[in-house]
């Protein structure tokens, strides 16, 4: 998996010069962390010291004003360098002094685990009516996985993203000295993630899937509309509120991508990776698509479109012996035979072809985003029998399976 991580691939030059004028607009923050990147602690030190001092020379020389300017100068300087090394990385994504801060909630308990902390859900200490998801990052972790600039890119796409009913919004992002900190939008009366939920009880209704499809979809077009190329879509980044809506969590593996560019970072959840990331070449935001078409195939047959519940390397992925799902619907399994079809030519890649398709006829998106439809009055309904397909059955463990920790070694240079 190693040479996964560090194989160069050409990008598109449009990708490229997107990043480059992400590095021009936080241009001095950029610097920043550079100079951090590139200097030990003690190194970091003695610049701040030599600088400090080069501003204390600059003073005038008169006793009271010099004292006097002496502490204006550090003042000055704080702005600049007094942040210690471990915060400085963090910035300005992570900021240092916030108003809302971890002593403004009470945790209440915990909702998950992430690769480098705990997600917690807490109340407001002014409004214990109002629940929040807190997630908590351990700063050592971080960077001990050289995952740095990825933690800062996942802070920064979900901060700047409007508003969306289905998906999680990012309120507020501090940092103290050992942990970063953001303040996530929690489902109301939340019944934990899709894939708890589909363990629990078993396969959906097709109505039910009809509605969570439709939210996840929405969602993923709003995110390609502004730029967001997702790459994770899978049960355990949807979370469910009372009523059975959907919202989409986890930036980890989002990058910025405009419409039409492309990108060619091998990374994502191996068994929803789709043909075109698996091979190595470079892809879009169309793979978001592919993704989508595994999890609904997952609610409803609870087995995977490919034979890949065992490949642990995206190289051992097979996109053969695929069968259309028996015992359902003839537009569900066409939306399935469109979906996850290894052809491009003949896949579903694109918003408006899912939203025109038979299987998703009655519903009225723009009620959708109103929330109009409740999914969880369909949930629990399933009329399918899983027993019709004696294909291979998820494991949980290898359902788990994923790049979480080889991907990290090329987010530094390249993500
Ligand atoms: N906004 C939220 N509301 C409710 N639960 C959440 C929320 N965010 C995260 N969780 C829970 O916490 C778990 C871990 O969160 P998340 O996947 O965002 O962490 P991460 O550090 O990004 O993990 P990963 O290692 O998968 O990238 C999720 O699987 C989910 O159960």
């Amino acid at each position: 998996m190693g040479n996964v991580a560090t194989r160069k691939r050409p990008g598109c030059h449009h990708t490229a010069r997107s990043d480059e004028n992400e590095e021009e607009e936080d241009g001095p923050a950029r610097k920043r962390l550079r100079i951090a990147e590139n200097h030990t602690e003690n190194e970091y030190q003695k610049l701040a010291f030599k600088s400090r001092l080069q501003k204390l020379k600059n003073c005038r020389p008169h006793l009271k004003r010099r004292t006097y300017k002496v502490e204006e100068a550090e003042t000055a300087n704080r702005k600049e360098f007094a942040i210690p090394w471990f915060e400085h990385l963090f910035l300005p994504e992570f900021p240092t002094r916030s108003v809302i801060n971890e002593k403004s909630f009470i945790l209440e308990r915990q909702l998950g685990r992430g690769s480098f902390g705990v997600v917690y859900c807490a109340n407001a200490i002014h409004d214990s009516e109002r629940k929040f998801a807190i997630k908590m990052q351990e700063k050592r972790e971080i960077i001990s996985k050289r995952a740095v600039l990825q933690v800062k890119r996942e802070a920064s796409i979900q901060r700047l993203l409007p508003a969306h009913p289905f998906i999680a919004r990012t309120y507020s992002t501090w940092q103290t000295r050992t942990h970063l900190y953001s303040l996530l939008q929690y489902p109301t009366g939340s019944t934990g993630d899709l894939f708890s939920i589909w363990r629990q009880r078993g396969s959906l209704s097709e109505a039910a899937i009809r509605l969570i499809g439709a939210e996840l979809a929405s969602a993923i077009d709003f995110l390609h509309r502004n730029d967001v190329i997702y790459r994770d879509v899978k049960l355990e980044n949807v979370v469910l509120d009372q009523w059975g809506h959907a919202l989409l969590i986890d930036f980890g593996l989002a990058k910025k991508l405009k419409q039409g560019c492309s990108t060619g970072t091998i990374c994502g959840t191996l068994q929803y990776m789709s043909p075109d990331v698996a091979s190595g070449h470079t892809y879009s935001h169309y793979v978001d698509w592919w993704s989508l078409g595994v999890l609904l195939h997952i609610l409803l047959t609870g087995i995977y479109p490919y034979p890949n519940s065992e490949a642990t390397h995206h190289a051992n992925l097979k996109f053969i012996d695929y069968s259309t799902p028996i015992g359902c619907s003839r537009e569900f399994a066409n939306l399935m035979d469109r979906m996850l079809a290894v052809s491009q030519t003949h896949r579903l890649c694109s918003f408006t072809v899912l939203h025109a398709h038979p299987f998703f006829r009655s519903i009225n998106f723009s009620k959708l985003e109103q929330k109009d439809y409740t999914p969880a009055s369909e949930i629990g309904n399933a009329e399918y029998d899983t027993y019709q397909q004696n294909d291979e059955t998820l494991d949980d463990a290898l359902f788990k399976e994923n790049y979480d920790f080889d991907r990290f070694d090329y987010f530094n240079d390249r993500f």
